[in-house]
């Protein structure tokens, strides 16, 4: 009978300690910057719950071989974004927070100063007014764009192909009494609901490395800016470390093609001439991960136990019935992409941040 009792006791103790644990980090824990997203209120964005697993299997199908990357057709790309985008914007506002980007780690700043910078060093490139009309070609959930707004003034008209993220940033807008500074469009940065020459400004966080040709995207921007006007893109792109010989490398930067909804990588050769192809002037252009910066990919590594912890409450969620089905083969597959992404800041032939500044001109 004691025997008994004593174990009935410990296993009470047991389902506090991990039941409390577990309501702690899927209802209250949210990511470090502003609250968005508890783990409870993870969903799959514009996609119904019972349709998560599907937008999952056909986010894979999209590539012509399941272990290469090539999509069938530049015209799929824009669809294959916004699935990707439905399934994992709630995943990256739970764990890392409304800026959907990385930024170089700066010591004795938090992750959130540190983001704010790096958005914060786009305007003062821009050198942007308030009241000028500056465009934001991808803009997520708008953390840069609330960022950007609120340092500057500028009236910021932000366009991202997910209706979902749509939502999101206007909500978070409101919620930060920037929305009648912050605009969102639903809509594809190749062919912008824009007229000609009108925008003071543009840049694009993190975002263009989503086209399939990047002069696409490139020529749109120049379009829609006013003559004389500056554009500044933060680019992925592979450096000159990168080895097509290498099979390691090549495998490193199909991981990150795969798991992050890219065509293919492009070089950081290709960026200015392309720039140059539609018109601009290439004002500066400098791989902003380079020393003295310190990396951009810390977070990354830091965040393994995180992801492991992550990965049970999705994993608990699921199978409760809270979470949507195919959250956790989504959460898994981010869980791979942050290692593969990791090794591509290590061996130094990716970066996230290829700056370059343009002027359309007068
Ligand atoms: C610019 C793009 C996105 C860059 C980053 C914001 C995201 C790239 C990989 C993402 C993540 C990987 C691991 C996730 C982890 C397993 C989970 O528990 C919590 C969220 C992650 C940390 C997630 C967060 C966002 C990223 C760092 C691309 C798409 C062009
Ligand atoms: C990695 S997120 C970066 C978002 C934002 N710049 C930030 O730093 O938080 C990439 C963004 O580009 C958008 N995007 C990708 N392809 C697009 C397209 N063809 N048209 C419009 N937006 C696109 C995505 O919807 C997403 O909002």
């Amino acid at each position: 009978m004691e025997f008994f009792n004593e174990l009935l006791t410990l296993f009470c103790t047991a389902l506090v300690v991990f039941g409390g644990g577990f309501f702690y980090f899927a209802c209250l824990f949210g990511s470090a910057e502003q609250k968005g997203k508890n783990a409870v209120q993870l969903s799959g964005g514009s996609l119904a719950k019972e349709k998560v697993q599907e937008g999952y299997e056909q986010y894979w199908s999209f590539f012509r071989h399941p272990n290469g990357n090539e999509i069938d057709t530049s015209d799929k790309v824009p669809a294959f974004v916004d699935t990707f985008y439905n399934l994992v914007t709630d995943i990256y506002e739970w764990g890392w927070g409304q800026s959907f980007h990385f930024s170089p780690r700066i010591s004795g700043k938090s992750h959130r100063d540190a983001t704010r910078m790096h958005e914060e060093m786009a305007v003062n490139l821009l050198d942007l007014k308030p009241g000028a009309r500056i465009l934001d070609a991808g803009c997520g959930v708008g953390g840069p764009m609330r960022a950007i707004a609120a340092h500057s003034g500028a009236n910021i008209v932000g366009i991202t192909i997910n209706e979902y993220q749509v939502k999101r940033a206007r909500a978070h807008n409101k919620k930060a009494g920037l929305d009648s500074l912050c605009e969102v469009v639903c809509g594809n940065f190749l062919q912008m609901p824009f007229a000609d020459d009108s925008f003071d400004g543009a840049y694009s966080i993190e975002a263009t490395c989503h086209a399939p040709k990047l002069e696409e995207v490139y020529r749109e921007i120049y379009r829609v800016l006013k003559p004389g006007s500056l554009y500044v893109s933060y680019e992925w792109v592979t450096t000159e470390l990168y080895d097509s010989d290498d099979p390691e490398h090549v495998e490193i930067i199909r991981g990150i093609e795969r798991g992050d909804a890219l065509p293919r990588l492009r070089s950081y050769k290709d960026i200015a001439e392309i720039a140059t192809k539609v018109g601009f002037e290439v004002v500066k252009e400098k791989d902003l991960a380079k020393p003295p910066a310190e990396p951009w990919w810390t977070r990354l590594k830091m965040g393994r136990i995180a992801y492991w912890r992550n990965h049970v409450v999705v994993t608990v969620l699921a199978w409760l019935g809270i979470a949507p089905k195919g959250v956790t083969d989504v959460h898994d597959m981010l869980f791979v992409t942050a290692d593969y992404l990791a090794k591509g800041g290590d061996t130094g032939i990716f970066t996230p941040m290829h700056m370059i500044l343009c002027r359309k001109p007068e």
